[in-house]
C-alpha cells in the first residue's frame, strides 16, 4: 500500500537521506528507530507528503505522489493520511468531540456521518465520556487518545507518527502503544511509527533503523 524507492533528501551540505527503500502492507505496524538526527523526522514527512524528497519515487494506494501538484496533495492527504505528533495539537477553544471531527469536516463529508465516526472511535479509544471536554480539561493520555481519534475521522489508509508517547508517562506510554495494535486488529490500520522507546519499537512487526541515511532490517 505504500511504495518508497530511492528517497533521498538533503539540507545544504548535510545529506540526511541517501535513498531510502520502504514498502508497507496493508495491516502493518513498522517502527523506525535511529540516534537523533538521523533523519527520522525527515523520512516521515516526506513519506506523509508534507515534505519534498529531492530524488526518489513514493507510491501511496497505487497513487504517484510525485506526481500530484500541492493541491492534490493536500487533498490526498486528507483523505488517506492520518498523523499523530508527539504534542496532540489538539485546538483550545474546541472539545474533544469537536477536534475529531474538523478533518472529518475538511473532507467535505456528511456532518452526520463525521459525528456518527466520531463517536464510534471515542468509543474504541474509551473516551466518550470527555468527548464535550476541552483540551485543557483532559489528562496527557486523554488529549493523545483524542489525537489518534482525529487522525482516525476519515479513515485513512496509513497512519504516521512521530514519536507519539514521547510526552507521556510509561503507563499512558504504555495504554497508547497497546491501542495502536488494537486499531490493527479491529479496523485494519497501518501504522509507521517514529519512536525513541524501544518497547513500542520492538513491539512492531517490523522495526527498521536509519543509521548514516540508509535504512536497516
Ligand atoms: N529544515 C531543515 N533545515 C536544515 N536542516 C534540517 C532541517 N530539518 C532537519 N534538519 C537536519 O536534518 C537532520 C535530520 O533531522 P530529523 O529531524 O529528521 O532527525 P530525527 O532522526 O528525527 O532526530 P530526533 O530523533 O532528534 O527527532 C538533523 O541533522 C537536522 O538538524
Amino acid at each position: 500500500m505504500l511504495k518508497a524507492s530511492r528517497i533521498t533528501k538533503s539540507y545544504g551540505e548535510l545529506r540526511v537521506l541517501k535513498g531510502i527503500d520502504l514498502l508497507v502492507e496493508r495491516k502493518e505496524i513498522i517502527s523506525i528507530v535511529g540516534a537523533s538526527g538521523a533523519g527520522k523526522s525527515t523520512l516521515l514527512h516526506i513519506l506523509g507528503t508534507l515534505d519534498q524528497a529531492d530524488g526518489g519515487s513514493l507510491r501511496i494506494d497505487q497513487s504517484d505522489i510525485g506526481r500530484m501538484t500541492n493541491k492534490e496533495k493536500s487533498a490526498f492527504r486528507n483523505k488517506h493520511i492520518g498523523f499523530i505528533f508527539q504534542f496532540h495539537n489538539l485546538l483550545p477553544e474546541f472539545t474533544a468531540k469537536e477536534n475529531i471531527c474538523i478533518p472529518g469536516y475538511i473532507g467535505k463529508k456528511d456532518v452526520n456521518e463525521v459525528s456518527r465516526r466520531a463517536d464510534e472511535l471515542l468509543e474504541v479509544l474509551g473516551i466518550s465520556a470527555r468527548k464535550d471536554h476541552k483540551p485543557s480539561e483532559l489528562s496527557g493520555g486523554e488529549q493523545q487518545r483524542a489525537a489518534v481519534a482525529r487522525a482516525l475521522i476519515n479513515n485513512p489508509s496509513i497512519i504516521f507518527a512521530d514519536e507519539p508517547s514521547g510526552n507521556l508517562d510509561s503507563k499512558n506510554a504504555k495504554e497508547l502503544h497497546n491501542l495502536f495494535f488494537k486499531l490493527r486488529d479491529e479496523l485494519g490500520q497501518t501504522f509507521v511509527i517514529v519512536t525513541h522507546n524501544e518497547e513500542l519499537a520492538d513491539m512492531a512487526d517490523r522495526k527498521l533503523e536509519i543509521k548514516d541515511g540508509v535504512m536497516f532490517s
